[in-house]
């Protein structure tokens, strides 16, 4: 079993993730992790914060020489903004005159779209910034950390790859005959500034995002996330919380604004008739196979061999430029939401983080259906079932 957990505030010393159940001999680097955040800071439409802040990530344990060591690993994702928050982020009591600039001021004008109101009625607070300050998406910073550690394992124990790519931005779409990005396209999709596999859709895409920030809005959009190389057999169809579905609806949730995931063709197969919406098997040169993927690589809840695809759907940025009504809760007045700087769209970072939670889910269910104690146990135990099942399904 693979456990994972992040702490750490936007504008705190840093986040810090720990991933435990992880098999010793995985090989992973700080440059790696450094590379995986790189990567979710790209992304056309992000905000100025992007532009002046570094990730500093710091392996703190679990890994030694370059190599997992079968303990829990932490990584500590530093946020270089942070002398300028100390006063006001302080973990110890300060002294109310080394608050400068009014920064520490409670805020009272919460924003629809985010956790501030309801945050601060359920932890009975006056201020909205300790509730933003962890709703915040900075904190998949350390989950792309962590992710970076469950794509290392995945390569290495089993030969499994993953792309993340924009389907969507406002409403802009891939057209749905456009080619599926391969286990090679990475680079590829990092080199695009919307992470869009599609050049003329990128192009309109970064147009759409032009637009809206002329008009002081915000957009969302539609990312996906393709697993290659999986065995037969991940997952269970035996209880619901087995499903790996279902484990990967949840984890794909559970990122800040994503408000609809489906997988494979999900949505679009609940129009579609039975005879035109399953995918029919067949063999073909020497293996069974679907002739079509539109459940996206499961089916009753495992994985079938066809690669995976998940899909997650983004509401648009909550802090709108041209600001939204709410009201003062000092007051009780009618005012403008906060607002002071922020993302214009966040999807293509979005895809990244998507990636992440991916990797971790398929690394658990790996880890739940093999075991293994280090990276080569694992590939033992992945090769003794292969050999077991029929080879036209290997
Ligand atoms: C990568 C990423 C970046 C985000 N950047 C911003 C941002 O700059 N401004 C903002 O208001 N919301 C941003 N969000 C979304 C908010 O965190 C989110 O809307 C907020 O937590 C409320 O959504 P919820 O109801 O799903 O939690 C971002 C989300 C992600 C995944
Ligand atoms: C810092 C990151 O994302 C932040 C997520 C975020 C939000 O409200 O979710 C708001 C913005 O931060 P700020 O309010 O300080 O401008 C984004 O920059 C990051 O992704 O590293």
């Amino acid at each position: 079993m693979l456990r994972w957990l992040t702490a750490g505030e936007s504008h705190g010393p840093a986040l810090v993730g720990t991933l435990e159940g992880l098999p010793a001999g995985v090989e992973i680097t700080t440059s790696e992790v450094q590379s995986a955040l790189a990567r979710r800071r790209l992304g056309y439409g992000r905000g100025a914060r992007m532009a002046f802040e570094q990730d500093q990530v710091t392996i703190l344990g679990g890994v030694r020489h370059g190599i997992s060591q079968g303990g829990p690993i932490a990584i500590m994702v530093g946020n270089t903004e942070w002398p300028k928050w100390q006063s006001v982020m302080s973990a110890d009591p300060v002294d109310p005159s080394e608050l400068e600039g009014g920064r520490a001021a409670p805020l009272t004008r919460p924003r629809p779209g985010h956790a501030d109101l309801v945050g601060m009625t359920k932890y009975a607070h006056d201020d909205a910034r300790p509730i933003l300050e962890r709703a915040s998406a900075r904190e998949t910073a350390a989950r792309v950390a962590l992710g970076a550690v469950a794509e290392a394992f995945l390569e290495q124990a089993a030969g499994i790859t993953l792309v993340s790519h924009t389907l969507q931005v406002g409403p802009i779409r891939v057209p749905d005959d456009a080619p599926l990005p391969g286990p090679d396209a990475g680079a590829v999709l990092d080199a695009d500034p919307i992470r869009c596999f599609d050049p003329a859709t990128s192009a309109a895409m970064i147009a759409e995002i032009d637009q809206c920030q002329k008009d002081g809005d915000t957009l969302g959009g539609v990312v996906e996330v393709v697993a290659y190389g999986l065995p037969v057999g991940l997952g269970s169809h035996v209880h619901w919380d087995r499903r790996l579905d279902a484990k990967l609806a949840a984890a794909l949730m559970g990122i800040q604004a994503i408000k609809g995931v489906e997988i494979g063709d999900g949505f679009a197969t609940a129009a579609r008739r039975g005879s035109v919406a399953h995918d029919e098997i067949e063999h073909r040169d020497g293996k069974v196979v679907r002739r079509t993927n539109r459940a996206g690589g499961v089916e009753g809840g495992m994985t079938n061999g066809e690669p995976l695809r998940a899909r997650a759907a983004m509401k648009p940025i909550s802090t709108v430029p041209r600001a939204l009504d709410t009201i003062d809760t000092s007051t009780g007045e009618a005012a403008k939401a906060q607002h002071q700087r922020s993302d214009v769209c966040a999807v293509a970072p979005a895809a990244v983080v998507a990636q992440a939670m991916v990797a971790l889910t398929l690394a658990d269910s790996i880890l739940e259906k093999f075991g293994g104690d280090s990276v080569g146990e694992v590939r033992r135990n992945i090769a003794s079932y292969l050999a077991a099942i029929p080879a036209t399904q290997r």
